[in-house]
């Protein structure tokens, strides 16, 4: 058995599926990772598993070489240092602002204090990106950290906002909330360690041009 010349940070959860076609399109042996629901660390393959918004601290620490995650994280983690060197193009998604639903013919105190009049409550999961839109915007926000079902704190008076990841728009409709203001869209991305993409560069340009032959953009 060879060692694998590259370990891949590989996202599980909503990314995950896409992300095993990838690699098994451009060589990679994914099928122990398929047939092991739990196991986190697949040695013969060079890939590790992990949540999307920890694969850039496994990258930057070197942990990982390279690693796929979305670019909502990148931009949420915008000080860590990798390198991002494809779009991937698939787990397309926006980050949004929402607010609850008002009926035409009543008054709209969201509209309201997004119109810059007020301190306005948003709850998201992504700090940075919120707090860095309403200032570029010039408007006051406070943020309210949670750790995820995130539509449930304008419902309950928690806060008056959400900044959230949608993508069929279906959470939204369920909960009765709207889309105010888009913020980013995201798609997956390939990104890598600097040490790495200058050590391991043979390697690395080979997987990149294969992922680019598979549908990949690059990116930087
Ligand atoms: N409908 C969607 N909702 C949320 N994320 C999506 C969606 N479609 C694609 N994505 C991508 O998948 C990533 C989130 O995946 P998932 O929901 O499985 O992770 P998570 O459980 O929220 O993990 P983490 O705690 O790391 O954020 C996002 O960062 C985004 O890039
Ligand atoms: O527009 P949709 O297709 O309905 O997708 C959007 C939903 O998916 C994500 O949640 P996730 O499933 O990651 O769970 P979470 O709310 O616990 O983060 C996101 O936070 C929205 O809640």
């Amino acid at each position: 058995m060879t060692t694998p010349a590259l370990t891949i940070a590989v996202p599980r959860g909503a990314l995950l599926g896409d992300t095993l076609t990838l690699l098994d399109a451009v060589g990679v042996d994914t099928s122990e990772v398929r047939a092991n629901d739990r196991k986190l660390l697949f040695d013969d393959v060079g890939i590790v598993t992990m949540r999307p918004s920890d694969v850039p601290t496994y990258v930057e620490a070197g942990a990982a070489d390279v690693g796929i995650t979305g670019k909502d994280v990148l931009t949420e983690q915008d000080e860590r240092q990798v390198v991002e060197l494809l779009d991937l193009g698939y787990g397309p998604c926006r980050m949004i602002l929402a607010t609850i639903a008002t009926p035409p013919s009543e008054p709209d105190p969201a509209a309201e204090a997004l119109r810059r009049l007020g301190v306005m409550r948003v709850a998201t999961k992504y700090p940075k990106t919120a707090a860095r839109y309403f200032d570029a915007t010039g408007r006051q926000a406070e943020i309210v950290e949670v750790k995820g079902s995130v539509e449930l704190a304008p419902l309950t008076g928690l806060v008056e906002a959400i900044v959230d990841l949608t993508a069929t728009g279906t959470t939204l409709r369920e909960n009765g909330l709207v889309i105010r203001e888009e913020i980013e869209r995201s798609t997956a991305r390939l990104i890598a360690n600097p040490v790495a993409h200058k050590l391991k560069a043979a390697a690395i340009d080979e997987l990149v041009t294969r992922m680019r032959a598979a549908g990949g953009t690059v990116t930087a």
